[in-house]
């Protein structure tokens, strides 16, 4: 399937967004970049290095489900015809305690992280999902498969992650019910759950952090590479049994406190 990839691939103008839509487009699909306007120029090298017959940039902030709309529009209107991947990365990362020395968690933090990773997740799915409807099946009865990126926190959220670990628990909880609700229109629905991979989001912590993170994960003893994450997108596109299920790629990692 993956040559017939027609996709949108949500904050992808950087990390794991980004190392999809190559690996899609390396294979001999197409895809339509997702991401906020201010990635514009980010999205604009993309398009130049893998040409823009196979990618598009669609600004989009993921809670708008008029941003959305418009993204998966722009596959129609390129000729390339209704999306039958989406691929969520967008997303934003937190760091405050429940009650830190400065006080509460501030409330409007942790909505802004849910709206972003749980919320704007979902408005792709909800959206994208339509479109795949319209879709011819395949002989296995299938239009479509929708892939989530949730995050290892969203079971071993460390200190300071509440927020980033609700709005990803949230994304491994909605999984099987969406894959199921979905099952009729032949649309299959997986989540990644990544552990630490070297992109601009981990770049942001602290250096010590980081350091001491690389050393902690058994097998490779190494950060993850963003690519390893495209090669697993693409084996889930490619394989049809997988469906409501959340997939850890860690490299055996388990976050300490
Ligand atoms: C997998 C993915 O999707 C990507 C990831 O998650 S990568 C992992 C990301 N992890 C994080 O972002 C960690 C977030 N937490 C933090 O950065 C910090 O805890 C914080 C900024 C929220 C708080 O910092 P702070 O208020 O300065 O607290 P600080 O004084 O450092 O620590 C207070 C206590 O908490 C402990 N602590 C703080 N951060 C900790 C951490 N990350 N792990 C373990 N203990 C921690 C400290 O050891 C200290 O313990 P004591 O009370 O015994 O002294
Ligand atoms: N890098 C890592 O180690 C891990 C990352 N993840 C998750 O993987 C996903 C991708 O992360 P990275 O590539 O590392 O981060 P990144 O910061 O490199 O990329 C995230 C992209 O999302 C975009 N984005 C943010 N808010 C948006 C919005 N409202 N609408 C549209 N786009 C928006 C950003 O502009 C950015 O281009 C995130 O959901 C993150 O939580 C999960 C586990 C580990």
């Amino acid at each position: 399937m993956l040559s017939k990839t027609v996709s949108l691939v949500t904050g992808s103008a950087s990390g794991l967004g980004r190392a999809t839509v190559e690996r899609i487009v390396s294979s001999g699909g197409k895809a339509i970049i997702c991401d906020l306007p201010s990635q514009s120029s980010l999205a604009d090298s993309i398009i130049d290095s893998l040409g823009s017959d196979n990618v598009k940039f669609s600004p989009c902030d993921v809670t708008q489900s008029s941003d959305v709309t418009a993204a998966l529009d722009l596959s129609e209107n390129s000729g390339w015809g209704p999306v039958n991947c989406a691929v969520s990365c967008a997303g934003i990362a937190t760091a405050s305690k429940t009650l830190g020395r400065k006080g509460p968690h501030s409330l409007e933090m942790f909505s802004n992280v849910l709206a972003v990773n749980t919320v704007g997740t979902f408005n792709v799915i909800r959206l994208a999902s339509e479109r795949m409807s319209t879709l011819d099946p395949d002989d296995n009865g299938q239009r479509g498969v929708i892939i989530n990126t949730a995050s290892i926190a969203a079971y071993d959220g460390q200190v300071g992650q509440a927020a980033y670990a609700a709005s990803k628990g949230a994304i491994v909880g909605l999984t099987l019910p969406c894959a199921r609700d979905l099952s009729g229109v032949g649309v299959r629905v997986m989540t990644i759950a990544p552990g630490l991979f070297l992109t601009p989001l981990l770049a942001g912590l602290p250096e010590k952090v980081q350091e001491e993170m690389g050393k902690q994960i058994p097998c490779p003893r190494r950060l993850g590479d963003p690519s390893e994450f495209g090669k697993l997108v693409e084996s889930i596109i490619e394989n049809p049994m997988l469906n409501g299920e959340v997939i850890r790629i860690d490299g055996g990692y388990r976050m300490p406190p």
